[in-house]
């Protein structure tokens, strides 16, 4: 049986006293993946926030079972230009309490070997970020999100900028790591391609109104 991650109840949302979203209800199990889709504009990106920033705070409506620590966002955007620096292994080791190599412990050693592999970077771990392709640093996001062994990952449009070929390699790794792991996800998506291909779930916001179902293919017991 899965177990709920994260459990919303009759949840509104408003900016500056507008209402985005009224009675939102929906589930996040693990080893799901979760689309949120939508036009622009409906309020994907806020009913996260809304989501991160109630972790912490006390929301009746929002019911999370895993700590903020256990929880990765890789947001839609990165400030990363072609001179930046760093490794593609030592950026991806940032979100290690002790940094760079070589003064990870051996432990932390070996997860970033696993994650590197993981996310198929092993290859390129010592090329510097900023001169990687689009798709690359896509999957060094990930790895750095993945590193902490989070419990629920969010990626916010993460394939915004992908060719056809690169999204299909990025999400169908996403799912092979939600298989092996307990893991759940949450996905903030325009394409329906996606949706079909890889999605166990979908919340489709539309008129202040979220539509949560499960998708055909899934495999598992709810
Ligand atoms: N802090 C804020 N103050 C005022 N309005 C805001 C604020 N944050 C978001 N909004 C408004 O709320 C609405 C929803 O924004 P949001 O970014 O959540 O949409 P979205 O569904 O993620 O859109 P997109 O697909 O374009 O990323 C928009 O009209 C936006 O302008």
């Amino acid at each position: 049986m899965k177990q709920s991650v994260l459990a919303v109840n009759n949840l509104n949302i408003s900016v500056q006293e507008r209402l985005l979203i009224k009675s939102l209800s929906f589930v996040i199990s693990d080893g799901s993946l979760t689309c949120i889709t939508g036009d622009n504009g409906v309020g994907k990106t806020t009913l996260i926030k809304t989501l991160l920033r109630s972790v912490e705070t006390k929301n009746e409506q929002i019911d999370f079972s895993v700590k903020k620590s256990d929880i990765q966002l890789v947001p839609q955007f990165r400030d990363i230009d072609d001179e930046y620096p760093l490794r593609i292994q030592d950026f991806v080791a940032l979100s290690l309490q002790k940094g760079m190599l070589p003064w990870l412990k051996k432990e932390e050693k070996i997860r970033l070997k696993r994650v590197l592999s993981d996310t198929n970077l092993t290859d390129i771990a010592n090329e510097s970020l900023g001169r990687a392709s689009g798709g690359e640093k896509q999957r060094a996001y990930l790895a750095q999100a993945l590193i902490t062994d989070p419990r629920l990952l969010i990626l916010d449009e993460s394939t915004a900028n992908l060719d056809k070929k690169s999204r299909h390699i990025l999400l169908a790794l996403v799912k092979t790591i939600i298989k092996n792991k307990s893991l759940a996800v949450i996905f903030i998506t325009h394409d329906p391609e996606l949706v079909d291909l890889f999605g166990d779930y979908e919340l489709h916001i539309e008129n202040k109104t979220g539509t949560f179902k499960k998708l055909t293919g899934e495999d598992a017991d709810v």
